[in-house]
């Protein structure tokens, strides 16, 4: 029952700056949450309120913007992976009902001459508020820190050196997606299916989310019940992808989760919220370590690099034809 589910709150602080007992600790309770649940809630992860106040309002202008306005900076080209994605673009893997949502997907600052910069797409720039260019970028540089802090502590807890994921990350192609889930403004009209984010699970290595503190978040537990998650003010909260999924040959768990549906009465509310995709580099061998296969855990994945393995997704999940 929900009494048993593992998500603990767990203090970055004391991984980063902890006694040699404390920063055990953190990695030990991370690695075993993610390996019972694949979620975690972390507190002292780097952003100030103000910083996360200022990104949601300026995410909330941008959406604000009229639609023709939008729909200058959809990129479909780009399998949406910069700028504007429309209503309707993207469902489930599993589903044939699109999710009821709009985003904005942010993508990684090459600044120091590494020539990875020629295998991603320029970020595109909302002409109208240059404040959330601003914000955006401070907000990703910000997230993929503190996810670089905590692939160091989960190294630790897989028996790794606590170093094993810098060079796969370094200039990775993380998203940070912007994401509003509109005002349903008549549920009747609405295919029976239809919800915010159909039941998924996240491609990445992990993600970090800003936003859960508003209702809706759900993940499915080993016992096959949906679990709210609930997370405190400004923590983040941080869950395990199918690449490390992969990785780990099951070890880490990338948990089901969906956002469900408001109650009539505030179904004329937006939601919204701010994941963060921790990708690796194209490059990344995602073939499972020796480490997390034995006798009663045999190899289950097929050995992929983790550019192959976007791709396949993407065009599961529609965004890429
Ligand atoms: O909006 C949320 O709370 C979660 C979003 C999510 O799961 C996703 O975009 O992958
Ligand atoms: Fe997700």
């Amino acid at each position: 029952m929900s009494s048993n589910v593992n998500i603990p709150r767990l203090d970055l602080n004391d991984y980063l700056n902890g006694t040699p007992a404390q920063k055990e600790k953190f990695s030990n309770d991370i690695g075993n949450a993610f390996n019972e649940t694949g979620f975690v809630t972390i507190t002292n992860h780097g952003l100030d309120a103000d910083l996360i106040n200022k990104l949601y309002s300026e995410v909330q202008n941008f959406f604000t913007l009229p639609e023709e306005a939008k729909l200058k900076y959809e990129k479909v080209e780009l399998a949406g992976q910069r700028g504007y994605t429309s209503k309707g673009r993207e469902k489930a893997k599993d589903s044939k009902t699109p999710d009821l949502k709009e985003f904005w997907q942010t993508g990684q600052y090459v600044e120091d001459g590494d020539s990875i910069k020629d295998e991603y797409p320029d970020n595109v720039k909302v002409e109208e508020y240059p404040g959330f260019n601003e914000v955006t970028k401070e907000v990703y540089q910000k997230l993929e820190k503190a996810g670089k802090q905590i692939l160091n502590a989960i190294s630790v807890y897989l028996g790794l050196p606590e170093n094993y994921f810098e060079d796969k990350v370094n200039n990775g192609n993380s998203i940070l997606r912007g994401i509003h889930y509109f005002p349903i403004e008549n549920p009747d009209v609405l295919p029976a299916d239809a919800v915010r984010a159909g039941a998924h699970e996240d491609i990445n290595l992990i993600t970090l989310l800003i936003g859960a503190s508003a209702d809706g978040l759900e993940v499915l537990t080993q016992q096959g019940e949906w679990f709210a998650i609930k997370a405190h003010g400004e923590d983040i909260v941080v869950n395990v992808g199918d690449m490390l999924q992969r990785l780990t040959n099951n070890k880490l768990r990338s948990t089901t989760h969906r956002v469900v549906n408001p109650p009539r009465e505030l179904m004329k509310n937006s939601r919204y919220s701010v994941p963060f995709f921790l990708h690796p580099k194209s490059s990344m061998d995602l073939s499972s370590l020796d480490s997390c296969i034995d006798d009663k855990h045999p190899k289950v994945y097929a050995d992929i690099t983790a550019g192959e393995y976007l791709d396949e997704r993407l065009r599961e999940i529609g965004l890429k034809k």
